[in-house]
């Protein structure tokens, strides 16, 4: 499982590994799941959308067959084969509605028919596929077969690169099917189907050998030849067998690695193009004043001489400023007070309960004593968002934003942008979140030209507030003449590695 509720994601590290997130519950209890001597990382999402800012749709794999053709086998098998970063696992089981008490009754008896189309909830199916499509978390019900109910938690799934969709009818809805890249059947003789759902359903899901057995005559059989079966004509690809047969799985991970492949994923290095040499700065760039006191606070921080204490000083300041510079272009309602002296004064009132502030770690997180100082009891957020050191990406390792984020304004904070990666990334987030561009505000001490260029090109109506903005950034992505890497010296921690183009 990946994100318990309230949007905090599972943490964890690595590098070059898949990660996968499941709503079935089978694949990805945590954030480490293993097959075999495999080990599945379910954090660290890559970008999900191109340098326009625009979505990068995921590749959408159903797939469908009898129960216990081995669906879910094949599935685990294409995202073990795949090794692609952020594959999400959907299963149609998810979906089965909610029983009557009468109709629980009847399940108890083996007298439910679970395996008819009306079982299902088809609308939130194609619901929740639409959202995934459009890279948007969903909220998973999450499906106990021994109580034929759902549980009280949800599953929270991301949207990802590659999304695979399993279940009995996952073909037999036209919404679903229209969502679909790709359709997989998979064609398992009906002997085996009851052998293997004999085992697993008296010893994984509390069923008895006569229950079973009842069941399958009565509902299972029938509606694989009325309702299953005949989507086998929708199907791409037919996998006879399910997951022993190699051949079949390896094809289907081929088609797919084509497909993303067209799609790229190289957004840092594209983002560092030189394309915006010459633009103009954008209009939705507000830099602070360059006064001889912001001026000499740059000193301190520029000079790679400034020991932290002093550094940590300067910076505090100047990001003080920042902040209510950047507060300073917030929406603020008119207000009339009474001055002591019986006056009134026509004056103006920052609405700070619709203002969240939210930190890019680790960096950005140095930015929210100043604005904690200046709008009491603010909400806080935090995005971490860290560089694959293989791929020179930024990745999404942890999310945890306020609740009700859709209805504030945003304050985004880092304490620079150099490619302008990171805080894309972030952006998307809230976008996904359902947060208005135009309430967004990307605050930050330092910028870089390409930095400011690749934000405002994606996202034209986020604000950019900064202190100063420096001309290039370096194959490293570091800021030039830059600040060298503020969490580092603000924290007194030393980098061991950084990406390094020449390895990659
Ligand atoms: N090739 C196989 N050989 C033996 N058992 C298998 C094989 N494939 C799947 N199974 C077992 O059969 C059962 C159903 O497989 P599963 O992949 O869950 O099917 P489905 O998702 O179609 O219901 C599981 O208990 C699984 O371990
Ligand atoms: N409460 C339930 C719900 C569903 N079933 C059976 O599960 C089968 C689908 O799951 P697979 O993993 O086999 O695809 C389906 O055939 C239902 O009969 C159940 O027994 N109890």
């Amino acid at each position: 499982m990946l994100n318990p509720p309230s949007s905090a994601m599972a943490l964890s590290g690595g590098k070059r590994r898949a990660r996968t997130t499941s709503s079935s519950g089978t694949a990805a209890e945590g954030p480490v799941v293993r097959y075999g001597s495999r080990t599945i990382y379910t954090a660290g999402r890559p970008p999900w959308y191109d340098s326009h800012g625009q979505l990068k749709e995921p590749f959408v794999i159903g797939l469908s067959g009898g129960s216990a053709s081995g669906k879910t086998t094949v599935a685990r098998r294409i995202i073990e084969a795949l090794d692609v970063q952020w594959v999400s696992l959907l299963s149609l089981d998810s979906f089965y509605k909610v029983l009557s008490p009468e109709q629980h009754k009847a399940a108890s008896n083996n007298e439910y028919n679970f395996d008819h189309p009306d079982a299902f909830d088809f609308d939130l199916v194609a619901e929740t596929l639409q959202r995934l499509k459009e890279g948007k978390n969903v909220e998973v019900p999450i499906y106990n077969f021994s109580t034929h109910s759902r549980e009280k938690l949800k599953k929270t799934i991301y949207g990802a690169n590659v999304v695979i969709f399993e279940g009995i009818l996952a073909f037999c809805n036209t919404e679903a099917r229209e969502a679909m890249d790709m359709k997989v059947f998979v064609d398992t003789d009906s002997d085996i189907r009851l052998a293997r759902r004999l085992r697993r359903d008296i010893s994984d899901r509390g069923r008895d050998i006569d229950g079973v057995i009842k069941q399958y005559e009565k509902f299972v059989k029938p509606a694989y030849d009325h309702y299953i079966e005949p989507t086998m004509t929708f199907a791409d690809i037919i996998v006879p067998r399910g997951g022993e047969n190699n051949i079949g799985v390896n094809l289907i991970v081929n088609l797919v690695h084509q497909q993303l492949k067209k799609r790229g994923f190289k957004l840092r290095s594209k983002l560092k193009q030189a394309a915006h040499i010459g633009q103009p700065m954008p209009n939705t760039l507000h830099v602070l004043e360059p006064t001889q006191q912001i001026k000499g606070l740059h000193t301190f921080i520029r000079n790679r001489e400034t020991n932290r204490d002093e550094f940590i000083f300067y910076s505090n300041r100047l990001m003080r400023l920042l902040i209510e510079f950047a507060l300073s272009l917030m929406p603020h309602k008119s207000v009339s007070v009474n001055t002591p002296q019986g006056f009134c004064y026509e004056g103006k009132r920052l609405d700070t309960t619709r203002l969240c502030g939210v930190s890019i770690l680790r960096a950005g997180e140095c930015l929210e004593p100043a604005l904690s100082e200046v709008c009491k009891h603010i909400r806080l957020g935090k995005i971490l968002i860290q560089t694959n050191l293989d791929t020179g990406e930024p990745e999404l390792h942890y999310l945890r934003l306020p609740k009700d984020i859709k209805e504030n304004h945003i304050m985004l904070m880092d304490a620079t942008v150099a490619t302008g990666a990171a805080a894309m990334m972030a952006i998307r987030v809230l976008l996904d979140h359902d947060v208005p561009e135009e309430n967004i505000l990307l605050v930050s001490l330092l910028m870089a030209e390409s930095g400011v260029h690749s934000v405002a090109y994606a996202f034209p109506k986020v604000r950019l507030v900064t202190t100063a903005v420096d001309p290039d950034v370096n194959d490293q992505f570091h800021i030039l003449p830059g600040i060298g890497n503020f969490g580092n010296r603000y924290f007194g921690t030393e980098s061991k590695h950084s990406y390094n183009p020449q390895s990659a």
